[in-house]
């Protein structure tokens, strides 16, 4: 009898099991039947790379017979590729083998995207020589900044034991472009370079090499001490500098093609050389000389600041522009996308042009560390375009970050970009299955810099949900709209990094912690006061604006000139001051705080109706996310606006809705969920 009753739950369950959705398969969705023959395929050779290629053919193409090949001509290419179609065949030809695999995807997304595949002549070449992902992983399996589950590398089971999703995780990345991958934590243990760990690393560079990525690792700068025992890890001592060569050899004979080293120095009490009073080109320049016979680089961080009586947000600057033209070639500097943190809206990292010697890259967190974790929708294209298509001047007007750090301006000797990846071991990879977009649309970007975030979400929904216009369209609005939404409930008009210590989750803008750095606190931030709001970097104020090339330094120092969205981050804003709309400052930020908070609930009411155009499981999953992220908005608002207003002294006005909290409860949530600021 039990097991009758056994039985039949399991019977009862089989069509869950077979209907549930779980996002795991990402945007790679293709048709259930199977693709081409095997002999619709034209190509030479059989190698890894060819063998993923045919492999992809074989299951999913549904249409005409394709030829790969690669040809001698195309190899100015780099890692692109050429597809033309006639109506018998695709021919997709590449100087590298990789630039096949490439396009193979190309079509494949086309199909997915159902564009029409009859006439197509086109020539693709990536915007990035070196398109990176870095992970914060470390080697207990936590992830710093995480919120997806624990991490995809599972230390303690390599290099024996193998799980699937590390080639799952490669070839997704392949589908999009992304050819480098930063295992490990930059605030990094120095056991990552231990002989155990280089085996294990050798591993997943052999499983990810096919797909046309390589492996780096971010390293501790006191690793000769720590690890190898040396007196010191000073750059300038004979001993140091050699335990890197050796090192680097090492690691090269397990991994030939490994792609070298990023590193975090003398930031947030990491080592680095200043600890013996040498400069950052010395540290690097010492590893790049060591990964230089092997063509590694040296990705150096430009995140950087002590504690320091100045404006934080100048620090980067201040630190490196004394160093431009010290750097050997195999160098480059990763610069965050703004001088402070990764805040939901940051004016641009001067630093960008402003080296003129030394390669830079733009470093972006696809992880929402500061935009709601894996409980918000943001679709981040939208900011990451913001700071691409800046135009920092640096080289006369039209000096975007997209073309000083693409080569197009100066001609790099290294071409690279990255961002810090949202993935763990959740099964739908990044917790918000609209997460995964922040993926796939860094990929892109890093691809093709010039992809409009319209046409990236566009893509997205299609491959992942439905290519459904009722569907499509208003989806598409949510995500293309979620980013400035994110900025107006948390943090709008330049306001930034008012976030509760720690856990960067949610709100505190009363936050002052006495006794520790004041550059932690959210009140050094927003300095409000009986006056106003806004942290002052013009001329009467800490002069950030300086750090701006002409004409940006008046446009952003004078407060009639300076962009509405970037007020408060460069001015302290009279309450009353007039905005552009007319209404008083205080006025400005209660309505734009209540214009978030009711757009996330349109949200939800749109989200609502996409019922019956996808699976249960999916659908369910947003709709519980949303409610969060609704009653998230409403939490920041509350706290913000009755926090702000203590100051201000003003009625909300009376048109808004009334805030749900109280202050004194609001202050009193802590949650526990971090370490540090
Ligand atoms: C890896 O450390 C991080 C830290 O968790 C994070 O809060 C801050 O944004 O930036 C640091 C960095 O980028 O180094």
């Amino acid at each position: 009898m039990r097991y009758l009753r056994l039985y039949t739950v399991f019977f009862l369950m089989i069509p869950l099991l077979i209907f549930a959705e779980d996002g795991s398969q990402l945007w790679l969705r293709f048709p259930a039947k199977n693709g081409i023959p095997a002999d619709k395929i034209i190509s030479k050779g059989s190698s890894p790379t060819l063998t993923i290629a045919r492999k992809e053919l074989i299951s999913h193409w549904q249409g005409q017979t394709v030829e790969l090949r690669t040809e001698n001509k195309d190899k100015n290419l780099k890692d692109g590729y050429r597809i033309i179609s006639t109506p018998e065949k695709i021919v997709i030809s590449a100087g590298k083998e990789i630039g096949l695999l490439y396009g193979v995807y190309h079509i494949l997304r086309l199909q997915q995207t159902k564009a029409d595949l009859s006439h197509l002549n086109s020539t693709e070449k990536p915007s990035y020589d070196v398109r990176v992902l870095d992970h914060w992983d470390n080697l207990d399996g936590s992830i710093e900044r995480g919120y997806a589950g624990r991490s995809l590398w599972k230390w303690e089971d390599l290099p024996g034991k193998i799980s699937p999703r590390y080639e799952e995780y490669a070839r997704a990345n392949a589908s999009v472009g992304i050819n480098s991958v930063v295992l490990n934590n930059v605030n990094a243990s120095p056991n990552m370079l231990r002989e155990d760990y280089l085996k294990k690393v050798k591993v997943l560079a052999d499983i990810f090499r096919p797909y046309g990525i390589k492996v780096y690792l971010s390293v501790n700068f006191s690793s000769p001490k720590v690890l190898g025992g040396l007196q010191n890890s000073d750059p300038l001592n004979k001993d140091v500098q050699k335990w890197w060569k050796e090192k680097a050899a090492e690691i090269y004979k397990l991994i030939p093609d490994f792609g070298g080293f990023l590193v975090k120095a003398n930031s947030e009490g990491q080592p680095g050389p200043q600890d013996y009073g040498r400069t950052h080109a010395d540290g690097a320049n010492m590893m790049a000389d060591a990964l230089k016979p092997y063509h590694g680089i040296v990705m150096w961080r430009a995140f950087v600041y002590s504690p320091s009586k100045d404006d934080r947000a100048k620090q980067a600057y201040l630190e490196f522009v004394p160093l431009d033209g010290k750097f050997r070639d195999n160098v480059i500097i990763q610069i965050k996308n703004g001088p402070v943190d990764f805040q939901p809206r940051e004016a641009f990292n001067p630093l960008f042009g402003a080296l003129r010697k030394t390669s830079e890259m733009v470093e972006f967190q696809i992880t929402q560390e500061y935009l709601g974790f894996s409980n918000h929708l943001v679709f981040l294209a939208p900011l990451f375009k913001e700071t691409l298509d800046s135009d920092t001047y640096s080289d006369g007007q039209g000096s975007t970050i997209a073309k000083i750090t693409d080569g197009t301006l100066r001609p790099a000797k290294i071409t690279a970009i990255s961002a810090v990846a949202n993935i763990g071991e959740d099964i739908n990879w990044t917790g918000h299955h609209f997460a995964q977009a922040n993926w796939y649309a860094f990929g892109r970007l890093a691809w093709n810099h010039q992809l409009s975030s319209e046409q990236i979400a566009d893509e997205w929904i299609k491959m992942t949900f439905t290519d459904d216009q009722n569907f499509l369209n208003p989806v598409k609005e949510i995500m293309l709209s979620s980013r400035e939404t994110a900025v107006d409930y948390m943090m709008p008009l330049g306001l930034h990094h008012i976030f509760a210590g720690g856990h960067h989750y949610g709100p505190e803008p009363w936050g002052d912690y006495k006794g520790g750095r004041p550059d932690w606190s959210p009140v050094y931030y927003h300095q409000a006061d009986a006056q106003g709001v806004g942290f002052n970097r013009t001329k009467t104020g800490s002069n950030a604006v300086s750090q701006y090339f002409p004409p940006l330094n008046k446009i952003y120092g004078n407060i009639s000139t300076c962009p509405e969205n970037l007020i408060l981050w460069f001015h302290h804003v009279p309450w009353d001051y007039t905005m552009k709309d007319g209404k008083s400052l205080w006025d400005e930020l209660c309505y734009t705080y209540d214009s978030g908070v009711k757009r996330v609930r349109d949200y939800q009411k749109t989200w609502d109706r996409m019922e019956p155009y996808i699976d249960e499981q999916r659908f369910a999953d947003v709709q519980s996310k949303l409610r969060i992220q609704s009653r998230d908005a409403v939490w920041w608002k509350d706290a913000c606006l009755l926090y702000f207003q203590t100051f201000s002294k003003k009625p909300i006005p009376y048109d808004i809705e009334r805030p749900v909290h109280e202050l004194e409860e609001l202050r009193k949530i802590k949650l526990n969920m971090g370490h540090h600021n």
